[in-house]
């Protein structure tokens, strides 16, 4: 069975833990108890063969920092950076993000392989308090060769599932010839997520 790791990435309460639990459980849960970074794995069949999928879901109060960062990117076969379409400091935190991610890549072995990085903007529903505007998004995603989506992970399940597998057609096609890296500490389990989703921290929309 091939092995790919998406790394979910973001500023703080961008929707990162909700694009997750949406594809995994097809549910929208605006509240979350998640105190620490883990590892969600799931089984996927694309194009007709078998994928174990990793989705690495930081916690952002517990895991700032570059060096932090920096061992995600390095452990993931592809980026999903998901930004608030109402908060700008949430996009230019992804910016920045991407700009590291093609910077450690160009400067190591992963040099010939382009990890796809997907662009996600979130919280669609909020478009009256927006703050990053469509063609912000989509230049910066010309820039790096990144794809672009915009979306409401609370109103749009099937763009979320679109989303990651397409990420998992792209990140396989350069997977094979990928040396395995070191991956961020912490797994979850689908009952670990279940206790997170009704979990003690609570947020709020
Ligand atoms: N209105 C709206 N709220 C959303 C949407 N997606 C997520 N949220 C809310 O945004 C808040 C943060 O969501 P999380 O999924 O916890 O965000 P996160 O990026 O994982 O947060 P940290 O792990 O704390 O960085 C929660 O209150 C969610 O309910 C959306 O599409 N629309």
């Amino acid at each position: 069975m091939n092995e790919m790791k998406i790394a979910v990435l973001g500023g703080e309460g961008v929707g990162k833990s909700a694009l997750i639990v949406r594809f995994l459980t097809r549910r929208f849960i605006g509240e979350y108890a998640s105190s620490s970074e883990c590892v969600y794995r799931k089984c996927l069949s694309v194009d007709g063969r078998q994928v174990h999928l990793e989705l690495y879901d930081p916690c952002s109060q517990a895991c700032e920092g570059k060096s932090a960062l920096k061992s995600q990117i390095h452990w993931a076969d592809g980026f999903i950076l998901v930004y608030d379409i109402s908060d700008h400091s949430s996009f230019l935190a992804v910016k920045a993000i991407v700009h590291l991610i093609r910077e450690l890549h160009h400067g190591s072995a992963k040099r010939n392989v382009v990890s796809p990085i997907f662009l996600v903007g979130n919280k669609q529903d909020l478009c009256h308090m927006r703050e990053v505007q469509r063609e912000e998004g989509q230049r910066l995603a010309a820039e790096f060769h990144c794809q672009f989506y915009e979306l409401s992970v609370a109103e749009h399940y099937q763009e979320v599932a679109l989303i990651f597998s397409k990420m998992v057609q792209q990140a396989s096609l350069g997977s094979k010839a990928k040396e395995r890296r070191r991956r961020p500490s912490g797994s979850k389990s689908m009952v670990k997520l279940i206790n997170n989703v009704f979990g003690k921290r609570r947020k709020s929309v």
